[in-house]
């Protein structure tokens, strides 16, 4: 089949590489020149393990094109997909204004049987404006045929997750589009559900939301574990051992962030006020996860007796998680902001998101070149994101560099075994016991 893709981020690369592999001619189409050269070049603009791997293979074998040319991407193309970025406005709710200037730019160039799909997440109610901006703006032969289509990958294992997703969601109300856009996907033998298309839309929010309302949950959960003398990842266990819960997304820690929870959440928010609907449990999981990104920082005041002032705090890792350079909301933010705030000097370290972090964050940080830079002279060790360096640091060696080995882990990622063979360290967890030694 012959597919066109606007956008080149996360999910209109990952779709776009994704269909290439399962024998699709893909052409995926940016506003972004540099992007499109990179991508050319088989280069890929984001962090994503795999992905260059894919990009030079289905390039060169000739089932993926990409270009800055609406005509020229959109020419022949059975079905078109838009996968612009929906962020969010001041107010909360959806930005849907890339995803207007897209549909303007492609009406022009549909031909009659094209098949519009959203894949960007969009509040219900969006496929039905985009296609009225369709069909004023396209050809009078042209009927336009709609299919909502949400994407539901993870940053960091964005491939995978496309090509052996849980589930496709495919909402149309017209049979025929809904069964060409199955039948694109049928290679992946992944299972598909057909609805409407506002039902496919609210399925988009409701599981970000309910995803990270069981963050939210667990995080929750840990508070009240430290007050009250349990380990929250034996609670965590014991939970998901029940099939009704699930063992999935109940780590606690500093709170979610990215692209898409905060934004996800506040637009679901916006549209229950709108509607006014009832829906306090978002409100609630949008509080706890503030006051839980900055937890650490009360944490770290409450070990100093209230003054950080003059100390050096290492933070490791900025990214919002491993895997992705994505600064997009990340607790390290506010963690930062915080801590500068207070006083403290943070010296923070990053695999890969550092020059990101440089441009959200600022100058009002030091960014350190290796991990030991970074703890070298510091009174305590923040463990902001759980990468794969970060969990087998040598702690052990700690003691040689730091005046004192204090860490605060917000991910709960440290080896307890290795904690209690270390001597003269002081380890704070979240929702644990503390490990002093
Ligand atoms: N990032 C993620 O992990 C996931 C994102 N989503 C949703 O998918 C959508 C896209 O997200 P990302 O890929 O992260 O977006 P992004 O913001 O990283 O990329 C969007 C791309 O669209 C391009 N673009 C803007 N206007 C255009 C136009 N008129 N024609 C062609 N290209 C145009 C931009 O230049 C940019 O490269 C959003 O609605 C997001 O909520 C859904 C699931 C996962
Ligand atoms: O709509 C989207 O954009 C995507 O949002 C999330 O994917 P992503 O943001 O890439 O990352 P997650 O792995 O879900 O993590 C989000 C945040 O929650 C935090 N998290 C996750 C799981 C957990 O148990 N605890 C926890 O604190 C992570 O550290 C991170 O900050 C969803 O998992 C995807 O299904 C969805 O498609």
């Amino acid at each position: 089949m012959k597919v066109a893709i606007l956008g080149t981020g996360y999910v209109g690369l990952s779709t776009g590489v994704s269909l290439a592999e399962i024998g699709h001619q893909v052409c995926c189409i940016d506003v972004d020149e540099a992007k499109i050269n990179q991508l050319q070049q088989g280069i890929s603009p984001i962090y994503e393990p795999g992905m260059e791997e894919f990009l030079t293979r289905n390039i060169a074998a000739g089932r993926l094109r990409f270009t800055t040319s609406h005509r020229q991407g959109v020419a022949g193309a059975e079905i078109v997909i838009l996968a612009v970025g929906t962020p969010q406005r001041e107010d909360g709710s959806a930005d849907l204004t890339y995803l207007v200037e897209a549909a303007k730019d492609l009406a022009a160039y549909l031909e009659q049987e094209t098949i519009v799909v959203i894949k960007s997440t969009v509040p219900v109610g969006t496929n039905d404006e985009v296609r009225k901006i369709l069909e004023a703006n396209c050809h009078e032969d042209v009927s336009v045929k709609m299919v909502a289509n949400p994407e539901f990958l993870r940053q960091g294992s964005a491939l995978k997750d496309t090509l052996e997703a849980d589930r496709i969601i495919i909402g149309s109300d017209h049979q025929q589009a809904a069964s060409k856009v199955k039948e694109m996907y049928s290679p992946l033998k992944v299972p598909c559900m057909l609805t409407s298309v506002r039902s496919a839309e609210m399925i988009k929010y409701a599981s970000n939301a309910f995803l990270a309302t069981k963050i939210s949950f667990i995080n929750a959960v840990a508070n009240l574990c430290e007050a009250v003398g349990a380990d929250v990842t034996d609670v965590a266990k014991g939970m998901g051992m029940d099939k009704r819960i699930g063992n999935h997304f109940l780590n606690a820690g500093i709170g979610y962030g990215g692209s898409c929870f905060p934004k996800d959440v506040k637009a679901l928010w916006h549209t229950t006020r709108n509607e006014e609907v009832d829906f306090g449990v978002l409100a609630e999981t949008m509080r706890i996860n503030d006051e839980q990104q900055v937890r650490l920082v009360k944490k770290t005041l409450k070990r100093f007796a209230g003054d950080v002032s003059g100390k050096k705090i290492a933070m490791l890792g900025l990214s919002f998680k491993p895997e992705t350079d994505d600064m997009r909301e990340a607790p390290s933010i506010k963690i930062a902001q915080e801590l500068t705030k207070l006083g403290a000097h943070v010296a923070a370290y990053d695999p890969v998101a550092t020059k990101n972090a440089k441009r959200v964050i600022g100058e009002s940080i030091s960014y350190a070149d290796t991990l030991l830079e970074a703890v070298t002279d510091a009174d305590a060790v923040l463990v902001v994101t759980e990468w794969q360096e970060m969990k087998q640091m040598d702690i052990a060696s700690l003691g040689e560099v730091m005046k004192q080995v204090i860490i605060f882990d917000g991910r709960n990622c440290l080896d307890e075994e290795q904690l209690r063979n270390c001597k003269n360290i002081e380890y704070h967890p979240i929702g644990r016991p503390a490990i002093i030694t």
